[in-house]
């Protein structure tokens, strides 16, 4: 395996009203080609910015982040950000929208066939000639990530791409992410406060500490999809993620938001 993005010695603040603001504190991570990576922490500890940064939306006060090698600076062709806030295009239906960004295919017809194929894997199907106004905001999401599954990008983004979802729609999209990813073996940075969709999914969950925010543990999931989710290696693990966060872990699955 090559190594995908490499991080080196971030560093970043903001100027706020109040003065200073120390956000990112000299992290360092490596990403290998194909791997799946979990950010969780407390609320507020710099978890976006740590991630915009990597993407290249944001410029680090220090450090640097290399990109198969190259330095990167500004968002790439080989990366998607899927952000808690979205991006869906209002004036396009949802075909329209997953069309959007197919460069590499030329006949129209084979766009909207790939479209269609995205927006039934979301469980879209039926409302590909939708507008997003006539969507609700589970749905926009998913047209989101169908959107970003479609350009098949090297590099998946996710901030929380999962949180706007109920409990089973969100599981429902876990597993077809697993899907997609056992054949197109994207590398996939995932910000979740989901403890238990972190080590569903991801084969390293590295914990941040609260701001100004440092890599505080790093954990391997190492076990094999499906991933059952109520065995006792994850439930462990889940304790163990949680204890480092500061929850006090209980029986039931416990929101990691502080
Ligand atoms: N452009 C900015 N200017 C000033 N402060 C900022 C800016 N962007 C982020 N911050 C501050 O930096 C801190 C970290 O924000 P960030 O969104 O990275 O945290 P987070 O861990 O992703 O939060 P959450 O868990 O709530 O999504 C917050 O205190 C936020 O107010």
């Amino acid at each position: 395996m090559s190594t995908r993005i490499d991080v080196a010695g971030l560093h970043k603040g903001f100027a706020t009203d109040k003065g200073p603001l120390a956000v990112v504190d000299d992290v360092s991570l490596q990403v290998e080609d194909g791997e799946f990576i979990a950010i969780v922490g407390p609320s507020g500890c710099g978890k976006s910015t740590l991630m915009r940064m990597i993407a290249g939306f944001i410029a680090p006060d220090a450090g640097h982040v290399l990109i198969d090698g190259v330095e990167r600076t500004r968002p790439g062709p080989q990366g998607i950000l899927i952000s808690q806030h979205g991006s869906v295009f209002p004036w396009l239906t949802v075909r329209q929208n997953l069309m959007f960004g197919l460069n590499d295919i030329s006949s129209k017809q084979e766009k909207a066939a790939v479209a269609d194929h995205y927006a039934s894997i979301v469980g879209l199907k039926g409302f590909e000639g939708s507008y997003p106004h006539e969507l609700s905001g589970g749905m926009l999401k998913r047209v989101e990530i169908a959107r970003a599954l479609a350009v098949k990008p090297a590099i998946l983004y996710m901030d929380e791409p999962f949180s706007a979802l109920d409990a089973l729609m969100s599981l429902r999209m876990r597993n077809e992410l697993l899907r997609i990813l056992e054949r197109e073996r994207h590398t996939v940075l995932l910000i979740t406060h989901d403890v238990e969709e972190a080590i569903h999914l991801a084969d390293r969950v590295m914990v941040l500490s609260p701001r100004p925010t440092r890599i505080q543990a790093t954990f391997e999931v190492n076990l094999p999809h499906p991933r059952k989710l109520t065995s006792p290696a994850v439930q462990e693990l889940r304790m163990a993620i949680l204890k480092e966060l500061g929850v006090e872990a209980e029986a039931d699955p416990v929101d990691a938001r502080a």
